[in-house]
């Protein structure tokens, strides 16, 4: 099948969407399509400049034999604040409110297309990194860390709270969850990670940081290193948080459970600077 450029330029734009953070050598290219080297370059310089002025993201390109072309999903600022500001309006609702001062949210971590925004918003912020994990805790969790983890092309690795004979041998750390205000333990089967990798630690929600900082001793456990922490809402307290360097997308700041109001602001995201 000869193909003609426009037809290149199309076909090569989705498959390098849907291979984020990962080296396609020119060659595969130039095989698929039946075009030189040279005609490949100049789409792919087309596609680059695109992806550049359109916001959508970046073309790197590795020279050499086992080089080749990587697509580094970015997200444009006033895109991750127009998020922000829809995550606000929806969570402002006041039947959102529980008992406790908690808020209904299962509805949006259930929402492909909105996990799959906060996951492009968090992996551009992280997308200049080496990240080899991206790590959550059961249950609320998953659906973020799985949006991050298919934006940055890395494994993603569920702590439970419960050890199952299905984890195989594990590990586990016993941690006190602000929200909770009760001791509660993680565990983590011992084939999850290896030692030296980078993780990124991501949750729905952060209170006083005791499932993060649960999360983070963790690590230590497995001799990782923490690359960073991401949340989508922080709940204003009292309290000084106890893990220190995070980015959140949206703050709780109060809760009236009598007036039935519920205050939230943008998170911490654009004082961070990364987008
Ligand atoms: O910062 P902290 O004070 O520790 O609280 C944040 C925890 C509590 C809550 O999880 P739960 O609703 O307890 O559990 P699940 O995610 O399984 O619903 C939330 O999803 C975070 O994981």
């Amino acid at each position: 099948m000869k193909w003609k450029r426009s037809e290149r330029l199309v076909d090569m734009t989705y498959y390098l969407l849907e291979h984020p953070h990962q080296l396609i050598p020119l060659t595969y290219f130039s095989e698929l399509y039946s075009s030189a080297k040279s005609s490949i370059s100049e789409d792919l310089t087309i596609v680059k400049e695109t992806f550049e002025e359109k916001g959508i993201g970046l073309l790197t390109t590795v020279p050499g034999a086992a080089g080749g072309v990587k697509y580094i999903p970015r997200m444009a600022e006033h895109e991750v604040r127009q998020i922000t500001r829809e995550l606000i309006a929806e969570l402002s609702q006041s039947d959102r409110l529980l008992p406790g001062g908690y808020l209904f949210m299962t509805d949006l971590l259930g929402n492909p297309e909105l996990m799959n925004r906060v996951g492009k918003v968090f992996a551009s912020a992280f997308g200049d990194q080496k990240i080899d994990v991206i790590m959550t805790v059961a249950t609320k969790g998953i659906s973020i860390a799985h949006a991050i983890a298919r934006h940055l092309n890395v494994p993603v690795v569920v702590v439970r709270r419960d050890s199952k004979v299905t984890e195989g041998s594990t590990v586990s750390i016993n941690y006190v969850s602000g929200s909770s205000r009760r001791i509660q333990t993680m565990v983590l089967s011992k084939r999850s990670m290896k030692s030296g990798q980078r993780v990124l630690i991501t949750d729905d929600f952060m209170k006083v940081g005791g499932t993060m900082n649960g999360m983070k001793n963790l690590l230590e456990e497995f001799d990782c290193e923490l690359a960073g922490i991401a949340v989508l809402v922080e709940a204003e307290h009292a309290d000084e948080t106890l893990v220190g360097d995070y980015y959140s997308l949206v703050k709780l700041q109060e809760v009236n459970e009598k007036d039935r109001t519920i205050a939230l602001s943008e998170g911490n995201f654009f004082q961070k600077g990364r987008n």
